[in-house]
Parts: C-alpha cells; sequence; structure tokens
C-alpha cells in the first residue's frame, strides 16, 4: 500500500487535478492508496493574509472571493452541471462557516493561534472534500477523509507536536475499517485531545503523508510536486543542474537544509524511521521518473549528490580571552540562542577556542546581537570579550554527500574550483558526519561559486568556459567560425562548452547575457551594441562574475593589454595573440605570469610565436623539465618567409608583399612584418620564455628593407617605396641566385644574445628548404645536442592563428 500526497500546485488547477486523477487511475485498482491532499496553490497565503487583516479590521472580502472563486472555477470545470450542486453546497458551508470566524475576529480584534489554525484549516478541508467528489466520477468509492480527527497532538497550535501512538492507532483503526474506499486525507491539520483544530507546521502536508506511511507501514511514499524531484543544485543558479534519481535519507536532509525546498525533510522523520521508500514526482512531467529517497540509497556515481545554498545569511563573530579553556561556554551561547527561538544555521570555531563564528538568518542577526550583549554583559565589561561583530551580505554554499566521506580530496577539489574563480571563502564548517562541507561567502560571488563548484564536482558534465574576445578581425572572426563548427565534437568528446558571452571590435561592444549565438554573431553586436569602451567592457565583464572566465584578445592594439594584469588579479585567464603586452618592458611581462600565478589562473599566449605551431609550449616543457637552453635559430617572419618563398620569376617584390598581406599572413599594418618589429617581438618573448630578461633595445636586427622603405609613413606610401626600389630587391634576388642561394631572414639566440639578419643559405643549411608560409624553430639544449629539436609548419594566417588561440582556451577548460 503505498501514500501518495499532491502538494499545492498539483491540486492548484483544473490542469493538476485531471493529471492527479489519471496518475491514481494507472495504479493498481485492488490496493489503493491513501491519497493527502494541500491546500490549492496559494489559498493558505491568502488565508493567512485575511485572518491578519480581520484582527487589524481591514477588509478581507476580496480574498475571501478569490478563494471561492479558486475552487469553483475547477469545480465547473471537472465536474457536470447535474453533480456540480452538492458540492458547491458543501463548499459555500465551509465558505460562510470561515466567514463567521473571520467576522468575529474582526469584531474583538483578537486572533488567538488557536483561532489562526482553524482559518488556515480550511484550505485543505474545501480542497480534499472538492477533489473528492471530483474523483467520485472514476472511482465511485472515494470518500473525503477529516484527517484532523484522525491525527491527535498537543495544544501547540501552529506548531502541533503528534502523539504518535494514538494517533497510529487512530489512523489503523479508521484504515481497516475502510478498507474498500479510496481515502482523500486533508493534509496539514490535525486536533487536540478537546478536538481543536491544529496545525502541523512547515511542510505539514508531507508529514500528514508520513504519519499515515508509518501507521500503515506504507510500501512508499510518493510526494507529487511541480519539479523534478531534488536536483544537484537550485536550477535558478545553475542550468546545467539535474534530477538525482536516488538519495539517502541523510543526504535529502543536508540538501534541504540549506537548498532544494522541494520537501521538508524533518516532516519525514516517521517515514525515516520505519525505513520507508519516499519518492518525489512531477505532477506536470509524469515521464519523469522520480527521486527516490531510501536507505542503502545508491552513492556511486559523483562523489557529491549536490550543492545547496542559502542566499542570504549574516554571520556573528564573538572573541576574546574568556571563552578560551571555559567549558559550557557555547553551550550557554547556543542554548541561549535556542531560547530565542534564533536558528542557527552553522557554526566554527577556532581550535585555538578563541572565536566562534555562527550564522543566522538576517532578520535574526540583530535579536541574537542585542541578547547576546545582555547575556554576557559582565565578561563584555571586563573586557573578557569583544563586541560581537555581525556580517551581512553573505551566502552559504554546502556541497552534500555520503561518497565524500570516504572519498579524500574533496575539500580540496571545492576549495581549488571556489579559489580559481577568485571566490573568497569567509569561514568554513564541516559537518563531523562528513556529509556536508559548508562555505559562506559574499553573496556577490553566489552564483559564480555554485556554478563553478557544480562543474568541479560534476565533471562528467559539460564544463562551461565564458570568453570575453576582442578583435573581429582576421582572426577573431575565424575563431567564431571555427567554435561554431567544432561545438558538437567539443561536448561530445570533451565536455566542454564554450561560450561567447561578450565581443568588443574597435567601434562597438555587447555583452550578451545568453551568449551570443555564433551562427549570427554579426547581426546580434549590431543590433545591440554600444560603442567600444574598454574599460567598461572589463567592468561588465567582471561584474557578470561568471565561473571558468578567458579574456581573449585578438586585436593588435596596445590598449587592451593595460587590462592584464587586473584582468588577472579578477581571476579570469587571458588568451591573447596579440604580441605587444609580452615583448613591452620585460617587468610587465613579468608581472602578468606572477600575477596568473598568484591568482590560480591561465595566461595563454601561444600564437605569439609561430601561430599554432606548439613553439611556447615546447619550450616551456624543455625549460620545465630541466632541460637547458644553449640556442635558439629560427625563421618566425610567416610573412617574409612567403615572400622569399614566392619572389620568383617575373614577379614584383611589393606584388608578393600585397599577396602576403591578402593571404592573411601580415600584421594588421605590413611594415610591422617587413621592418623586423614582428619578427622582435616574437624572438623577444622567446628570449625571455627561455630565461634572459631581455628588453628590446638588446635586440640586433640587420633591416632588409632600404631606408625610404623604412621610412614611409603610411601604409599606402610604404607601398609606394616599395615600389620604387623594386630593383634594390631585384638585385638581391639575383644575387642569392647567382650564388646558388636562397633568402633567409633568421633569429638567433645565443648566449642571452639576439640578433635577426638577412641571410643568404645554400642547401647545406636547415632553412634551404621551406615552403609557403613556414615557420622553423631549431633548439639546441642540453639534451638535444648533437641534432636539434626542430618545429616547422605554417606559422603565419587566420586559420592556423585562431586554432592555436582556440587551442589556448581549451587549455584552460583542462585545467
Ligand atoms: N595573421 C596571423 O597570421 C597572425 C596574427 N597574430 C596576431 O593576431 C592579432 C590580430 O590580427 P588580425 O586579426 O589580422 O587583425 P585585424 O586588423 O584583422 O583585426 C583586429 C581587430 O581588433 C579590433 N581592435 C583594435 N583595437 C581594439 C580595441 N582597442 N578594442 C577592441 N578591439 C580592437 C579591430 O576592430 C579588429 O576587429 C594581431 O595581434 C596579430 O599579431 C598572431 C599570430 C599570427
Ligand atoms: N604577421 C605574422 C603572423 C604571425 O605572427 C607573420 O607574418 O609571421
Ligand atoms: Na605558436
Amino acid at each position: 500500500m503505498n501514500i501518495v500526497k499532491f502538494g499545492g500546485t498539483s491540486v492548484g488547477s483544473a490542469e493538476g487535478i485531471r493529471t492527479l486523477i489519471s496518475i491514481l487511475k494507472k495504479g493498481d485498482q485492488e490496493d489503493y492508496p491513501v491519497v493527502v491532499l494541500s491546500a490549492m496553490s496559494g489559498v493558505t497565503n491568502l488565508l493567512q493574509s485575511m485572518a491578519e487583516k480581520a484582527v487589524l479590521a481591514e477588509e478581507y472580502t476580496a480574498e475571501l472571493k478569490e478563494i471561492e472563486e479558486k475552487h469553483f472555477r475547477a469545480l465547473r470545470e471537472l465536474l457536470p452541471a447535474s453533480a456540480q450542486n452538492p458540492v458547491f453546497t458543501r463548499l459555500k458551508i465551509y465558505f460562510n462557516e470561515l466567514e463567521d470566524i473571520l467576522q468575529s475576529v474582526y469584531t474583538l480584534k483578537e486572533l488567538s493561534p488557536q483561532t489562526r489554525d482553524l482559518i488556515l484549516s480550511f484550505g485543505e478541508r474545501c480542497s480534499t472534500f472538492m477533489i473528492s467528489h471530483i474523483a467520485k466520477q472514476d472511482f465511485p468509492n472515494a470518500i473525503a477523509v477529516e484527517g484532523a480527527e484522525l491525527i491527535k497532538t498537543d495544544s501547540n497550535f501552529g506548531q502541533a507536536k503528534v502523539n504518535t501512538p494514538l494517533t497510529e492507532m487512530l489512523i489503523q483503526d479508521f484504515y481497516a475499517a475502510n478498507k474498500d474506499k479510496l481515502l482523500f486525507v486533508t493534509g496539514y491539520i490535525a486536533s487536540n485531545t478537546e478536538g481543536r483544530m491544529t496545525t502541523l507546521g512547515r511542510g505539514g502536508s508531507d508529514f500528514t503523508a508520513a504519519i499515515w506511511g508509518s501507521a500503515l507501514n506504507a510500501a512508499e511514499i510518493e510526494i507529487w510536486t511541480d519539479v523534478d524531484g531534488m536536483l544537484t543544485a537550485d536550477p535558478r543558479i545553475v542550468e546545467k543542474a539535474f534530477s538525482l534519481s536516488e538519495l539517502s535519507y541523510t543526504e535529502a536532509m543536508e540538501l534541504s537544509y540549506f537548498g532544494a525546498k522541494v520537501i521538508y525533510p524533518p516532516t519525514m522523520i516517521p517515514a525515516f524511521l520505519k525505513k520507508i521508500p519516499i519518492v518525489i514526482k512531477n505532477t506536470f512531467n509524469t515521464a519523469f521518473e522520480g527521486t527516490y529517497i531510501r536507505h542503502g540509497a545508491d552513492t556511486s556515481n559523483f562523489p557529491i549528490k549536490g550543492i545547496s545554498s542559502i542566499d542570504e545569511i549574516s554571520i556573528l563573530n564573538l572573541s576574546g580571552s574568556g571563552m578560551v579553556g571555559k567549558a559550557g561556554f557555547s553551550g550557554r551561547l547556543f542554548s541561549l540562542l535556542s531560547r530565542e527561538q534564533i536558528n542557527v544555521v552553522l557554526i566554527t570555531q577556532s581550535s585555538s577556542e578563541h572565536s566562534i563564528t555562527f550564522a543566522v538568518k538576517p532578520e535574526d542577526s540583530l535579536k541574537a546581537l542585542a541578547i547576546i550583549s545582555k547575556e554576557f554583559e559582565l565578561e563584555l565589561l571586563a573586557k573578557k570579550l569583544e563586541y560581537p561583530q555581525v556580517e551581512n551580505g553573505l551566502s552559504v554554499l554546502a556541497i552534500v554527500g555520503e561518497n565524500m566521506k570516504h572519498t579524500p580530496g574533496m575539500s580540496g577539489k571545492l576549495f581549488y574550483a571556489l579559489g580559481r574563480n577568485g571566490v573568497n571563502v569567509r569561514a568554513i564548517a564541516q559537518g563531523s558526519s562528513e556529509y556536508n562541507i559548508s562555505v559562506i561567502l559574499s553573496k556577490t560571488d553566489l552564483s559564480k561559486a555554485v556554478n563553478a563548484v557544480h562543474d568541479a564536482f560534476f565533471a562528467d558534465l559539460k564544463k562551461t568556459l565564458h570568453i570575453f574576445c576582442l578583435g573581429t578581425g582576421n582572426i577573431g572572426k575565424t575563431l567564431f567560425r571555427q567554435l561554431l563548427n567544432q561545438t558538437p565534437h567539443l561536448a561530445k568528446n570533451n565536455d566542454l562548452e564554450v561560450k561567447v558571452m561578450g565581443i568588443s571590435n574597435s567601434r562597438q561592444m555587447y555583452m550578451s547575457n545568453a551568449g551570443f549565438d555564433l551562427s549570427d554573431w554579426e547581426t546580434e553586436l549590431n543590433a545591440n551594441a554600444e560603442p567600444a569602451d574598454l574599460k567598461e567592457f572589463v567592468r561588465q565583464m567582471k561584474a557578470m562574475n561568471l565561473p571558468n572566465c578567458v579574456f581573449v584578445d585578438n586585436t593588435a592594439s596596445p590598449y587592451p593589454v593595460d587590462f592584464y594584469q587586473d584582468i588577472l588579479e579578477s581571476s579570469i585567464s587571458v588568451v591573447t595573440c596579440n604580441k605587444i603586452g609580452n615583448s613591452a618592458e620585460y617587468s610587465q611581462y613579468s608581472a602578468f605570469k606572477a600575477a596568473a600565478r598568484t591568482y590560480g589562473v591561465d595566461f595563454h599566449y601561444e600564437t605569439n610565436v609561430g601561430a599554432g605551431l606548439p613553439i611556447i609550449r615546447t619550450l616551456k616543457d624543455l625549460m620545465m623539465s630541466g632541460d637547458n637552453i644553449a640556442s635558439i635559430e629560427a625563421i618566425l617572419s610567416g610573412t617574409i618567409s612567403y615572400i622569399f618563398n614566392n619572389f620568383k620569376d617575373e614577379v614584383r617584390f611589393h606584388e608578393i608583399v600585397k599577396s602576403a598581406q591578402e593571404m592573411g599572413y601580415t600584421e594588421p599594418d605590413p611594415r610591422d612584418d617587413l621592418n623586423g618589429k614582428d619578427f622582435m617581438r616574437k624572438m623577444l618573448i622567446l628570449a625571455r620564455d627561455a630565461g634572459y630578461p631581455l628588453e628590446e633595445a638588446d635586440i640586433k636586427i640587420e633591416s632588409m628593407l632600404p631606408p625610404a622603405c623604412m621610412a614611409a609613413e603610411s601604409v599606402v606610401d610604404f607601398y609606394q617605396e616599395l615600389e620604387n626600389n623594386s630593383a634594390y630587391f631585384e638585385n638581391l634576388k639575383t644575387t642569392a641566385a647567382a650564388r646558388g642561394k636562397v633568402l633567409r631572414y633568421i633569429g638567433k639566440l645565443e648566449a642571452g644574445k639576439v640578433a635577426i639578419t638577412l641571410q643568404m643559405v645554400d642547401d647545406a643549411h636547415p632553412f634551404y628548404m621551406l615552403s609557403g608560409s613556414d615557420n622553423i624553430i631549431s633548439f639546441i639544449t642540453d639534451r638535444y645536442k648533437d641534432r636539434p629539436l626542430v618545429v616547422k609548419g605554417p606559422g603565419a594566417g587566420a586559420e592556423v592563428t585562431a586554432a592555436g588561440v582556440f587551442a589556448d582556451i581549451i587549455n584552460v577548460g583542462k585545467r
């Protein structure tokens, strides 16, 4: 035999009630369940508000009308006109009775807890009576049970305590006498020994279900609500939260204590004691199989069951020498708080016993402060205690799961996820059961923190990277296309999702709360854009306060670089193909690295050298594994490589430069390639990564351009000068050819010195054989002494560069 309980939303509309009946019809016709019902949604609140208005002699008829209408509407929809009359009449009697009571409250201006409970009881009585009659159409043996008569309590109105032995006996007798009936029982309400109406407090209808379940030794208790059971986190905060299929009682308790308001676990204790499984189902999604709460629940899969949170709490801190070694101090403190009905959410005590921190609801904080000041007046005066401090604007996040007990590293994982996302933890508490680790943090960080922790623990799910991109040019555009094309693969094979949350170019910017649709990012940007403003972009990015953020610089501008430090210090990783940051002053380069290290985020710039070729990574691996760089020889300008590889036959020099630009190999300003600046930057970055604190001035560059080209003041002039100097370039070419050689612009780092020179090399030189926009880099190290480690391949172009940026972004995600 099962108990099924339907909550307020399930009985709150004709649609809900219709579903309820169809759920009952699917059940076993031989073995009827006991059906416990709540008041129609909103009705208890209306009753409450009417009672409060009546005692202040305010008008309450509007609410009364609303309650009547709510019931009548459902009734008209669900019962044929011919069958409506007796039900209408009975409901009308209920409403008249209710009105009489309210009228007395109004006249007497007196609302005792006893009267309040009587008023509140009408919600369940009306819904149960009405629904039992609707059900009669399908179940002629349906009857409404005034459950209040069967659950016996003390006279603590509003939160009555059940007399379990008596109650169980009454329920058992009643059930035995009505075995052939389908019972619809009022939830929430009970009565005292004098037969006065009482109520069971918060979650009262669940409690009714558990009491009946326990009395009748039910096989199962089904709680029908309007959500898919219990979830791994609050779905309003975590989009990826998912329903749990089963959990233990303890886990359910711990999870609901802070968050998941699906059930109120203390009400489940009768079921818990008898080991009766509880299953939470969704009236509005009957396909959902339910969340099972039971003994011996499966604890495998994930190390935690879920994350619960309290949006807003306050903490009080009590410290002073008066506490040290004083047995009973905390006992005195907490029994004081309990006496005053202040619920303590969480406690942490320093091991020196010098301070106690505890969390309470914000509305209790001042009261707590006042009673503590009074209780410990003497200690405070004697300065054995400091005046307690209240801190507001805080939230609690807790990870919950029985598996944690047996799994080391859980708190490490939690704090790593929080730390890496720049979430400052104000206090920590671990339940001695080890089923729960709670942290207190700033309310503004809660959403970010819960998402980051969810991503960290439910690693089998997709992890989301939130990226903010500057630059929609050659590289930026290509990156968006690659991201779009790769989305399904990333989701399937890497459980990773990359969401572009913000885009700016030099003209306009937009932050998309839902993330850009990359198949049409340009339209979204154009339609919503505000004028570009880097400072504002960074401000908005930080204000979104999302977990796993990456700032991506795909510009060739010096301005974004000014923000890197601040961004890294805000625990946001930086990925850049812009070389300006790493090739300005050494102090800045090392400050970026230090910031990334200190704040536990990534600073990736693989494409600064050789575009997507694994050069920075290779060098880093060599260095980290203790190798020592003796020398680096390299061709690192894709543009110049392309030019020399195609400077043949009739083509003129400036024409090839133009085509290199068209191919997307050059910098936005091609002079930066031809004058050696771009190459210099790459050599400087390599030298620094190889451990040499060099500055730009330390690098010798042999120009491959005649002075007039170097002096050109605009790109247009530059092309003109290249053309004017055609003879110079022709001469270079024929001279090399005459000697059986090719032109190569080569950088060399040796003994801490860097030079870039224009050379003519023959086929004995390893750099002779190159084609297209190839880069080549050859490392001679302690380990690669006789034969160098060589990386070679296309070192420029939008595809390979964007792919390198992409890989850097993914590498942030992998951590
Ligand atoms: N082309 C290649 O093969 C390689 C390029 N790179 C680097 O890629 C970067 C981008 O190159 P391209 O895409 O070719 O340049 P581009 O000129 O096509 O695009 C640059 C983008 O940056 C935007 N921008 C400029 N200043 C800005 C600011 N202050 N705020 C926001 N946006 C701003 C522009 O509006 C434009 O959308 C450069 O730093 C370049 O060195 C790196 C490796 C290889
Ligand atoms: N303009 C650069 C592109 C890569 O950084 C080049 O030509 O190498
Ligand atoms: Na690279």
